[in-house]
């Protein structure tokens, strides 16, 4: 991991944690308490909400932005709360091999509640939350309805009142997520699942897909790369030909969704891409499961932009590559959702690879997700306000990665996750450090990828087609920033 990506991850630990200990969630529970959320009409400050929902508010975002955005306001603590409780929830320290049912699992139970809600309300324009019957949240609800949940209207079409009932149907939703009571109504994962696999049967399935060979007989381990929320990389040679590569450890015994695991392997060994950090294998040891990959022995994407600046030629050559990737991934029906200059791994040659599938999620078509999954600062709108979203959300984050490599860090950066969360809901398109300073090409490449209006953002395949593409340097130009990355933050992969 990079300087920066250490800090970035120890500032959002730090900001969860002074969250977690102001706010000490408890287990989704009564939902029958009778709240009714509603603003100041002085102040402009939003009240009725759990007080611990509001204290996260009040300190992070202001009167006159609650006033301005209160839908915004309340879709970001949402989200942080929501991911605060997965974070505890999840305290494994798996992460890549998540499919989208793990990632749904609770917003499953969310949606469902939403879903329900805005039904209800469709009928019903009070603010009140806390008026619907039990019904509304009876356990035995059935959960295979998520798919076909309305779209939320968007912000700018909705009239004053529709906004406000909004605003009640996500506040319902982050009172059963927040409130503190006691009773705990809501189904836990095993009752909703269909048929996941024992422990039993993911080994048996696992020990039949990968390699026979013992991983510590054909690897010689040389060095530790870093260890990540879903186990440690290192380098290894592979005895069988020499080559170098790159392997992740991950100790089974600390996965309680280990059927996932199976998943991402299958998916993984579907996808080879000259622009992907290509799966080479997998083998199991025990209860270790090392997965083998490519090895890119010029560090993130991150080391560079936070340390070198990029002239335009060789952002826009790393745009093209990334860009590959991504419109690979769509044409697989597959969204990364996690695009960021974390995510894409340099070769020393100044090959670009996009890396980490962990948040991937296949899609039909047009079909659209609407789960919140992502890295705060790299999100798009609709991810963060719950719209339905589809692989756009891909090139919005690869426009917050271009400025990355303008700025050496995204939007918002120096914010906590919760007003980086109200900005972006709240702004949509962020301001673009040095504008003026940019190309015509540059300035029209960052529009198309960052218009709040889907229908307006281009597709990866357009993106690709765009004259800003055609100043790109040779990759081979990105070698000497990748060295001087290198000895700035005294990284070597020999
Ligand atoms: N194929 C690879 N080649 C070279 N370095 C890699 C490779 N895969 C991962 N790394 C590096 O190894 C380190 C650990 O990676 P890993 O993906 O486990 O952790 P992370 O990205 O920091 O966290 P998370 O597990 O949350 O994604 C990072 O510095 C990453 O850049």
């Amino acid at each position: 991991m990079s300087g920066r990506g250490v800090l970035r991850k120890l500032f959002y630990k730090k900001q969860h944690n002074k969250d977690e200990r102001a706010t000490e969630i408890g287990m989704p529970t009564n939902v029958k308490q009778h709240i009714h959320v509603s603003k100041n009409s002085e102040t402009g400050m939003l009240e009725g909400l759990p007080s611990s929902w509001l204290r996260l508010i009040n300190t992070q975002i202001t009167p006159a932005e609650q006033n301005e955005n209160p839908d915004a306001a309340i879709q970001a603590v949402k989200f942080h709360m929501y991911t605060i409780k997965k974070e505890k929830a999840q305290d494994e320290p798996f992460k890549p091999f998540v499919t989208e049912e793990a990632i749904t699992e609770e917003d499953l139970e969310i949606e469902k509640l939403l879903d329900k809600k805005n039904a209800h309300q469709s009928q019903d324009s009070d603010l009140s939350i806390g008026q619907s019957s039990e019904e509304d949240v009876a356990p035995n609800d059935n959960f295979s309805q998520r798919q076909t949940m309305p779209a939320t209207p968007t912000k700018h079409s909705m009239k004053k009142k529709d906004a406000m009932m909004d605003l009640t149907a996500v506040v319902q939703d982050l009172t059963l997520i927040g409130d503190e009571s006691e009773e705990s109504p809501i189904l836990r994962k095993k009752e909703m699942m269909n048929a996941a696999l024992t422990d039993e049967e993911v080994y048996e399935e696992l020990k039949r897909i990968c390699n026979k060979d013992d991983p510590y007989v054909r690897f010689e381990r040389i060095k530790q790369l870093g260890a990540g929320a879903s186990g440690v990389v290192f380098i290894a040679i592979d005895s069988k030909d020499n080559s170098r590569v790159a392997i992740k450890d991950i100790d089974l015994t600390k996965q309680s969704k280990k059927d996932l695991i199976l998943n991402e392997i299958n998916v993984l060994k579907g996808f080879h891409h000259k622009n992907l950090v290509n799966f080479l294998d997998a083998f199991l040891s025990y209860d270790h499961l090392w997965v083998a990959m490519e090895l890119l022995d010029g560090g993130s994407l991150t080391d560079v932009v936070t340390e070198v600046v990029m002239k335009e030629g060789q952002i826009a050559a790393v745009c093209r590559e990334t860009l590959q990737a991504i419109a690979f991934l769509h044409s697989k029906g597959t969204i990364h959702r996690d695009i960021k200059s974390d995510n894409v791994l340099l070769g020393m040659d100044g090959t670009v690879k996009v890396t980490d599938f962990g948040f991937c999620a296949n899609i039909v078509g047009d079909e659209k997700r609407q789960t919140m999954v992502g890295t705060p600062y790299w999100m798009a709108p609709e991810v963060v306000t719950r719209k339905q979203y589809g692989k756009k959300v891909d090139v919005w984050s690869l426009g917050i990665m271009a400025i990355e490599m303008i700025e050496g860090e995204p939007p918002y950066m120096k914010e906590t996750p919760l007003r980086a969360l109200y900005l972006i809901a709240a702004v949509g398109r962020p301001k673009i450090p040095r504008w003026e300073s940019l190309s015509p090409d540059f300035q029209d490449f960052l529009d198309k990828c960052l218009h709040v209006d889907v229908d307006l953002r281009a597709t990866a395949d357009e993106l690709l087609a765009h004259p800003f593409l055609e100043c790109a340097m040779e990759l081979k130009t990105l070698t000497p920033l990748i060295k001087a990355a290198q000895r700035i933050l005294h990284k070597s992969y020999d």
